[in-house]
């Protein structure tokens, strides 16, 4: 590939963050803090009673020193746990690239690129949305010649595939004006939103012509969206399209989603030419697959969607560059394709490149984000952070893979990437003998007796397959970038409900913990093969799911206790007092000046406080259950997929940032029993303090009063839902009384 001259500088220039010096005193500061703490701890089991605690029987007192070391674990754990969250904070860098001078270089000589797209349900994953996401990849600014665009359906779905058919006639209108206007974004969907700020539509401003030409392509996509809709509402599609594509045929038979034959339908081939757009440039290659299913054979959810994708492209077009997205996650930058490229392709530092991940972003965040799901601090903060150890995780979506690397290549000095590889068409091979020969790599037995899902490809059995590949691959020698430009690559869709959301980091913190609890720990397979900063930035994400059980007891026990009458933590006139509230003041500080710094609202971050608690004591508790259940043997991993629409209701809830809870459910249970309890205990705890013990008392209680009246402020929408809403997101009275049942329980405990 071209003069490899490198004279005119490197392709991207890396920086670091300023004022890390600062960041180290205080981080110092804080473990001075925690430190101290756990000195106390281990040096102060006796119980102070004030005022009308219990009489106190041995037994009694017995108990209350369990609260205590309870108490002592849980500060263990966070302390330990805040060790780990440094490793990620030590050091962040931030990545740019030179486009132009990737240009000069290598003119039109650039690799070939598969993207891949992957989609499982046609009512969880509108195909309508699909297919503006399989656009807007077809759109980049890049050859289209070099751009083969792969659509895996694990739905089997003919609603799927005719809103591909409709897509690709759409695309000869959609490409040239992208082109010819400079549209951003091209997703059409995206693109013509009434919700997305007013586009200042064709930028090139002619006037009358371009607006025609504006309206004209709108209401072709309209048109377009609204036949694929109203497909999936029927169920069904119009009887005489079957006639205008071969592939329609492939469902004479009744199919079922978990049922099927293998189908490879090339829906454009790029090769030839006359697939051409309406202004006779050329289209990119376009692949609708949906792989075989067999209730025998299990299929490994996505993971096993992305191997079969990596066989069939290998036959269609074997670019040396993956590009994977989530259905939902659209192209937002035509650019990104070159952005990457900057990386791989840089003569001095592109060797050792395995991977180019982009942020997860969202296109439906609202302002004060209330479900905590817009991952600021983790794309700002934490992957920047990795990326200086040596390279950010693999999140699944937005990532630019070298083929070779999903091959289980390992990295050495000698590789030399091939980029100018491509398929080999056999002479004279027409596209149906091509599909043909594209078929059996897509079955279910194929992978039988092979490596595959193992050594080589996505790794199978860990609910996030992304993740753990990611590691192997690092494993292998390979680095990774991270790359987060202003203008962001890829949007998606962020869960819009409660349960939703809950759901989605169940599976999170669930698969995280499983491969920490595996032989892929990262502190052992890491050994020796990433850093220790990398290990411990894994571990961070692979140990969410531990953080349930401290933070169970640090929002109930404390609580509990101030009801009681039992102080758990020093007087405000010792001077142990001093580390416990420097601690807890400056963390919240800190956190909140880094969230505002990544771009949050005070709210925002706020919600976003609420949610780690929700999440902590829901998703994680489950999560981590569910992990030890399936270590046992006792259940096999499951992937719920995260719905992508919601109802009228409700998406007008979310807009008025009203939380929806809206059914019941034990997590739903737990969430209110934590609210309630604590309300009780607060104003129980104030009841005695200002009747009965005194001011003396205020000295051993006020952490606790403190501590106790946080939880209730920030649990604040959850008494709105409990007892106040009419609306049908709110919490079901079922839920209430088995909350309330519980918490008089908890309040009846005689162990403290
Ligand atoms: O059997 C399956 C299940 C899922 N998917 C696809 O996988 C993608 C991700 O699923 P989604 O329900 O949107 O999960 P998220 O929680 O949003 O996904 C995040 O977390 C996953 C791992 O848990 C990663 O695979 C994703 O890339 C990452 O975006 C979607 O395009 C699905 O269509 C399949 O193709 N086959
Ligand atoms: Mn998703």
């Amino acid at each position: 590939m071209g003069s490899s001259s490198n004279s005119n500088g490197p392709l991207f220039v890396t920086e670091e963050a300023k004022g890390r010096g600062c960041y180290k005193v205080f981080a110092s500061s804080m473990l001075v803090g925690i430190l101290l703490i756990w000195f106390y701890r281990a040096t102060h089991h006796t119980v102070i009673l004030v005022g009308g605690g219990g009489g106190g029987g041995g037994e009694e007192e017995e108990g209350m020193r369990w609260a205590r070391i309870g108490l002592f674990m849980a500060e263990l754990w966070f302390g330990f746990y805040w060790i780990l969250t440094q490793s990620v904070r030590w050091n962040p860098i931030r990545r740019s690239t030179s486009k132009d001078k990737l240009a000069q270089r290598y003119g039109s000589d650039m690799p070939g690129v598969d993207i891949f797209v992957c989609t499982a349900d046609p009512h969880a994953e509108p195909p309508s949305l699909v297919v503006s996401t399989v656009l807007s990849v077809m759109a980049y600014d890049y050859p289209p010649e070099k751009l083969n665009v792969y659509l895996s359906d694990d739905g089997g779905s003919v609603l799927t595939f005719y809103a591909l058919w409709e897509a690709a006639r759409f695309a000869k209108h959609w490409l040239p004006f992208c082109r010819k206007y400079n549209v951003e974004p091209r997703s059409p969907a995206a693109y013509f939103s009434p919700l997305d700020a007013p586009q200042d539509s064709c930028s090139g401003g002619n006037g009358d012509a371009a607006a025609k030409e504006w309206s004209s392509v709108k209401d072709l996509y309209e048109e377009m969206a609204n036949r694929i809709d109203s497909a999936v509402t029927l169920g069904k599609i119009p009887e005489e399209v079957k006639a205008y594509h071969k592939g329609f045929s492939e469902w004479n038979f009744s199919i079922s989603p978990k049922d099927h034959h293998p189908i490879v339908q090339i829906m454009i081939d790029g090769k030839d030419a006359n697939a051409v757009d309406n202004t006779a440039v050329r289209l990119p290659t376009l692949v609708y697959m949906a792989r075989e299913k067999r209730p025998r054979y299990h299929h490994n959810f996505k993971a096993g969607a992305m191997n079969a994708l990596i066989r069939v492209s290998s036959v269609v077009s074997n670019s040396p560059i993956i590009l994977n997205v989530d259905c939902d996650m659209y192209s937002n930058n035509s650019e990104s394709i070159k952005d990457a490229l900057c990386f791989f392709l840089d003569e001095e530092r592109g060797q050792n490149i395995g991977y180019v991940q982009y942020p997860q972003n969202y296109n439906n965040i609202t302002q004060s984000d209330l479900y905590g799901n817009s991952l600021t601090v983790i794309n700002e903060v934490e992957l920047p952070g990795l990326d200086y150890w040596g390279g950010p995780l693999y999140i699944g979506t937005g990532c630019f893979h070298r083929r070779e690397i999903l091959c289980g290549r390992r990295y050495s000095r000698d590789y030399k990437e091939d980029w100018r590889r491509g398929a080999q068409r056999q002479a004279g091979e027409s596209v149906e003998k091509l599909e043909e020969r594209a078929k059996p790599l897509a079955t279910c037995t194929y992978e039988l007796n092979t490596q595959w899902g193992n050594e080589i490809g996505l790794k199978y059995g860990c609910a996030v397959e992304d993740v753990i590949t990611g590691l192997l691959i690092q494993c292998r020698g390979w680095k990774s970038i991270y790359f987060n430009p202003p203008r962001k690559g890829f949007l998606g869709v962020a869960p819009t409900t409660m349960a939703q959301t809950l759901l989605q980091h169940k599976r999170w913190s669930e698969g995280n913990l499983q491969i920490f609890l595996s032989k892929h720990c990262p502190f052992l397979l890491g050994h020796g093969k990433i850093r220790l900063g990398l290990q411990m930035g894994y571990s961070i994400y692979g140990l969410w799911g531990p953080n349930s059980f401290p933070t169970l007891y640090y929002v109930a026990v404390p609580s509990l206790a101030l009801l009681r009458g039992i102080s758990l933590f020093p007087k405000v006139t010792s001077l142990w007092f001093i580390p416990f509230t420097y601690v807890m003041v400056a963390r919240h500080i800190y956190s909140l000046v880094e969230a505002l710094r990544c771009g949050c609202t005070f709210n925002g971050w706020w919600n976003g406080q609420r949610m780690w608690m929700i999440r902590r004591v829901t998703s994680y508790l489950y999560g981590t259950i569910d992990t030890v259940v399936k270590m046992l043997g006792l259940s096999k991993m499951a992937f719920a997929i995260t719905t992508k629409v919601s109802d009228e209701d409700a998406s007008k809830r979310y807009e008025q940032d009203v939380m929806e809870f809206g059914y019941s459910s034990p997590m739903l249970v737990i969430i209110s029993t934590v609210a309630l309890l604590n309300i009780v205990c607060l104003v129980g705890g104030l009841f005695r303090l200002v009747l009965g013990w005194g001011v003396a008392a205020w000295d051993a209680y006020l952490i606790q009063v403190i501590l106790c009246g946080m939880i209730v402020a920030i649990n604040m929408p959850i008494y709105d839902a409990l007892f106040f809403r009419k609306d049908k997101g709110n919490i079901p009275p079922s839920v209430t009384f088995t909350s309330l049942a519980f918490v008089l329980l908890l309040c009846a405990i005689p162990l403290m």
